[in-house]
């Protein structure tokens, strides 16, 4: 396993926001975490990078644990956030260098290697914009690509292509594809048609709980729903109405 979540929650004051939150991730899994808004999901991917102090449980990843290790997690994951982190008066290659020497790389090691993630993020052409002049699809793109210049055994990617056209999202989704199996890929989404289609597996999170688990078509016979969405509309029915 590359991930074992083991009772994770977080209580803000008297809120539970996430409960007990048990599950296990493979290695090269492509793994996304659903839920409706306020389930959970970005304060679990937050703990798990260690950008929040867990209230009570672990996760091991590749062995460490969030909880004791934060140091050595740090150094096998990377996280692209809802909020993106890119600098906006750098241009794309700039902001590439600039996460590569962060983490270590020499500028000659951080410019292959931003060559590369170019290359495969479809960046090349805006390589010498500005970030703040480019389209929502391309800077969450180069998120991603800043995200893999740390060379992360585990990446977690928080709502990739909220906001983006049709295009961009299945462009997104067609690299990710390239990378999954040698990067674990743990995504949270809203657009569960995509979902169906390439993730290996499902978590699906209600009021912080985990109340399904399992590949597509397990969570599709188990519940004898035609979809997903139904799937999830059937799970989380309580809140919705
Ligand atoms: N710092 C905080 N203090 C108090 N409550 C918080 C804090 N951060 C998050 N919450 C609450 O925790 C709950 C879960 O939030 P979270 O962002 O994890 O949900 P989510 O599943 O990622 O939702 P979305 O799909 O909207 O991104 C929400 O009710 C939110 O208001």
């Amino acid at each position: 396993m590359t991930i074992e979540i083991k009772a994770l929650s977080k209580h803000y004051k008297n809120q539970v926001v996430v409960d007990q939150l048990t599950l296990s991730i493979e290695k090269g899994e492509l793994f996304a975490l659903l839920g409706q808004n306020a389930a959970g999901k970005t304060t679990t991917i937050k703990m798990l990078c260690g950008l929040l102090t867990p209230t009570s449980g672990d996760a091991i990843l590749e062995g460490e644990s969030i909880v004791f290790s934060q140091t050595a997690v740090k150094k096998i994951i990377n996280i692209s956030p809802q909020e993106t982190a890119v600098a906006p008066n750098l241009t794309v290659q700039e902001n590439l260098l600039l996460m590569g020497q962060i983490y270590g790389d020499s500028k000659q090691i951080a410019q292959q290697h931003a060559v590369a993630q170019m290359d495969l993020f479809g960046l090349t052409s805006v390589k010498e914009k500005r970030a703040k002049v480019l389209s929502g699809g391309y800077l969450r793109r180069l998120s991603v690509a800043m995200a893999m210049m740390s060379k992360p055994q585990i990446l977690f990617l928080d709502e990739p292509t909220l906001g983006m056209d049709v295009r961009a999202r299945r462009d997104l989704w067609r690299i990710l594809l390239q990378i999954k199996g040698d990067v674990t890929i743990v995504v949270t989404t809203h657009y569960l048609e995509e979902i169906e289609m390439l993730a290996n597996r499902v978590g699906i999170m209600n009021q912080g709980k985990l109340c399904a688990l399992g590949t597509v078509q397990q969570l599709i016979d188990e519940t004898g729903k035609p979809t997903l969405t139904e799937v999830f509309l059937e799970l989380t029915k309580e809140v919705l109405h």
